[in-house]
């Protein structure tokens, strides 16, 4: 790998007698991890090895994934790089809380906070550019995450529509990427010797508004995956500075771990800097990462209210189609109808207690419970990846790889079950990986056309 000249007198400067261990850990292997998902049922398909765990990260482990496995496209795990399953761990977010990911895409740390959420309170994940958007939002779908709201949005926006709303920000900023070069070297083509300065520029623009929308006492996170001080502690410095209410919270550094203290010699020399976390690829098998942890004061501006998102009014069709639907194939869903929404065709289950969604562009609004059509309900598979085997009145279980791979090729499925005509949940290893329609000894296929192969 060739590093830019500038960059390795940058770093034989900072690092002094550390720099040549570093630029040797560059140059070396890659480390792959993945973790499991805990909202899911069953483990029971994972066949990968769970023998080396990541020690700081409660559902993560060494290894890889791969993209067409059946772990993967169920949604039982999620590949992610081991250093950057630090970051949730930092913010540690609670079932029942507010919890906001700002720059969430591809939907790494927002699928390990939903894990952590368990299902209870909001997670509202957003992702400025669509197409990125689009992608975290079926991460979300394929994890099996029930309480999401998938917004686009420029973060001045969110702003200014849930001022002071949220229990835990995390803000996992677009950075300059060098904590990456060893395993995207592409990145390196980015960088000159401005680059950080000019990222650490837009990192401070979007910190502005995270912090806008945290409550008071609420908890931010701020993470890069980057070793340039101007965006790690000189940024902590700058928002330590710019705002009082703000204060740095220590970060259990698992001991052992080699996760390092952040280096308050790079900004002011304020000592509490080194509550920071900075990750070095030469103390441990994983990439470059620095993490802040900070609180809001209590006695901070509570902000303006937030207004509940207002439910959709169902015709009196729609809510018979709805409801005749649930009765016949998920009688153990219940729901109040003031947490129904519709978009289009489509309905969505809102996350309890919902804030209102004024002008921000939604990708998705909780769980999708299926789409009208004309004189019936179809169900999404959203809902078939998020609840739960029990809740349905039927179900029929892919126990072979023939049929697994029949059913997602598009196929109908033949059987000789006792099964009702109607809709069918069809499982995986005891979990929800799809629809079918039972007729006369025939499962008709409703796996997504888009994720057939
Ligand atoms: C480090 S990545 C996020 C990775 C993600 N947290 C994960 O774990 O999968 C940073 C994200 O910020 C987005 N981004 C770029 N410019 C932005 C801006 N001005 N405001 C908010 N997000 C931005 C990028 O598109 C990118 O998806």
């Amino acid at each position: 790998m060739a590093l830019p000249k500038a960059f390795i007198a940058k770093y034989q400067d900072l690092l002094g007698n550390e720099s040549g261990p570093f630029f040797e850990a560059l140059s070396g292997p890659v480390h792959k991890g993945f973790r499991v998902n805990p909202l899911k049922e069953s483990q029971t398909l994972v066949d990968l090895e769970k023998d080396q765990p990541i020690p700081w990260s409660r559902d993560g482990y060494f290894g890889q994934v791969l993209g067409r496995g059946i772990d993967h496209t169920t949604g039982l795990v999620y590949s992610q790089e081991p250093s950057a399953q630090f970051v949730a761990e930092v913010l540690s977010a609670q079932p029942g809380e507010r919890v906001l990911d700002l720059a969430a895409a591809p939907g790494g740390k927002s699928t390990q906070l939903a894990a952590q959420m368990n299902g209870q309170g909001l997670l509202w994940t957003n992702e400025i550019f669509f197409g990125r958007a689009k992608i975290l939002s079926e991460n979300i779908e394929r994890f099996g995450v029930a309480n999401a709201i998938v917004s686009s949005a420029d973060s001045r926006d969110l702003a200014e529509q849930l001022p002071a709303y949220f229990d835990r920000v995390l803000l996992d900023s677009p950075c300059s990427g060098e904590g990456m070069f060893r395993k995207d070297p592409e990145a390196i083509t980015y960088w000159s010797e401005d680059y950080p300065r000019e990222c650490a520029e837009r990192s401070e623009a979007i910190l502005e508004n995270a912090v806008k929308m945290l409550r008071p006492g609420g908890v931010l996170v701020y993470s890069t995956c980057t070793f340039a001080p101007e965006e790690d502690e000189q940024i902590i410095a700058w928002l330590l500075d710019r705002y009082p209410e703000m204060a740095l919270l220590p970060i259990d550094k698992v001991a052992g771990s080699g996760i390092a203290d952040g280096r308050p010699e790079w900004a002011d020399g304020n000592p509490d800097l080194a509550l920071t976390a900075r990750l070095w690829p030469q103390d441990l098998p994983g990439e470059g990462h620095f993490v802040a942890k900070l609180k809001k004061a209590d006695d901070a501006d509570a902000g303006k209210k937030v207004n509940v998102q207002k439910p959709s009014h169902l015709s009196a069709e729609e809510s018979a189609l709805l409801n005749d639907f649930l009765a016949e194939t998920v009688p153990g869903l219940a729901f109040s109808e003031e947490r129904l929404i519709t978009f289009g065709d489509r309905v969505f289950l809102l996350p309890d207690n919902c804030p209102a969604f004024g002008r921000i562009k939604i990708l998705r609004a909780g769980l999708c419970l299926g789409t009208f059509k004309k004189k019936r309900f179809e169900p999404d598979h959203a809902l078939a990846l998020a609840i739960h085997p029990s809740q349905v009145a039927q179900s029929f279980a892919i126990d072979d790889e023939r049929q697994w791979t029949a059913y997602t090729h598009g196929e109908a499925l033949s059987t000789k079950a006792d099964l009702k005509k109607g809709f069918v949940l069809m499982t995986a290893g005891g979990n929800g990986v799809g629809w079918a329609k039972y007729v006369n000894g025939q499962l008709k296929n409703f796996y997504p056309k888009g994720l057939r192969h």
